[in-house]
């Protein structure tokens, strides 16, 4: 589990001020749909920010906004000192050596009929790297995230969940990025494939400083990760902080709510959990005999 502290060297890489997305409502006279009112958020140097909330609450559209995958309304968004609200797409191809994304789903998000070693290779030639250093690269990578050499000739249905997984990690690394957004990177992994995926992201944050906006619904798994946790309700973000004290003493009554609807696997978190749902039992029933006394 990580200390409770904020990591890095408080150099700010990205940060989103007061973003406004909207998507177009569906019809010609429909209004907009909001997702994203005034989010405030930001990520240092070898970070990492932990982005929970349940499903349709905007983190996604979040992820997409700072990877320029989505329109945005109105605010601003800065990436390693420069304003990327905009960014053209000449731009966003120099910044995808700097920005690199996970997606959670790893049977979809390769391409099935491309072997291992092209998929890695291709973020490194789009950049103009020579083939020669950019399959000496690709050796690397695969090393750094366990997967053996002979990959490189192989596609992805000879490979489990896990190690597609570990494939899309490899590729979003093999530009040596600064920010990662992993979304949902382990949702679709059974438990203890998680938590091995989980221990290769915190080995490569070490190894390389890299910092990642973390998605995922399930405040367990970005507890395990984060060093702050910023918590999304309707298109908002109701609390942020350091993810011990999001997740250990929560201010939101949202929040606290999210903490028990997640899974957990380790015997001690579900001790504290059970502790902690007697504790909000016995604050409502205290509640509602003050009422009823009244
Ligand atoms: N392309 C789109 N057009 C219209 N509405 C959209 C679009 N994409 C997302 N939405 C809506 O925006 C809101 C936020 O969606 P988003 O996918 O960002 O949430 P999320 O928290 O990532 O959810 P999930 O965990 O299910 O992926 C939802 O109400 C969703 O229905």
């Amino acid at each position: 589990m990580l200390a409770d502290k904020r990591a890095g060297t408080g150099e700010r890489l990205l940060g989103v001020d007061r973003l406004v997305v909207d998507y177009p409502g569906k019809g010609s006279r429909a209004k907009p749909f909001r997702a994203l009112t005034d989010i405030d958020v930001t990520i240092d140097t070898g970070e990492t920010l932990g982005l929970v909330g349940e499903s349709g609450s905007g983190k996604t559209t979040l992820g997409r906004a700072i990877l320029g995958l989505t329109r945005i309304t109105g605010g601003t968004i800065r990436f390693d000192g420069v304003d990327i609200t905009r960014a053209d797409r000449r731009t966003r191809r120099a910044l995808s050596r700097d920005l690199q994304v996970v997606f959670q789903d790893p049977y979809t998000s390769l391409n099935p009929s491309m072997t291992i070693g092209d998929i890695l290779s291709e973020p490194l030639t789009v950049q103009g790297q020579e083939k020669a250093a950019a399959r000496s690269r690709v050796r690397e990578v695969l090393d750094q995230v366990g997967l053996p050499q002979d990959a490189i000739n192989r596609l992805p249905r000879e490979f489990s969940g896990g190690q597609r997984q570990r494939v899309a990690i490899a590729r979003a690394l093999a530009v040596r990025p600064k920010l990662i957004v992993c979304d949902e990177p382990v949702s679709a992994l059974d438990l203890s494939t998680q938590a091995k995926v989980l221990d290769l992201l915190l080995e490569i944050r070490r190894e390389t400083g890299v910092a990642y906006l973390f998605i995922s619904h399930d405040l367990d798994v970005v507890r395990h990760i984060s060093h702050r946790v910023a918590v999304m309700r309707a298109g908002t973000i109701v609390e942020q902080g350091l993810a011990a004290t999001v997740t250990g003493s929560p201010s939101h009554p949202y929040t606290r709510r999210l903490l028990l609807a997640s899974p957990v696997a380790d015997p001690d978190r579900q001790r504290e959990r059970r502790a902690h749902r007697r504790r909000l039992i016995d604050e409502q029933n205290t509640e509602s005999a003050a009422v009823q006394a009244h």
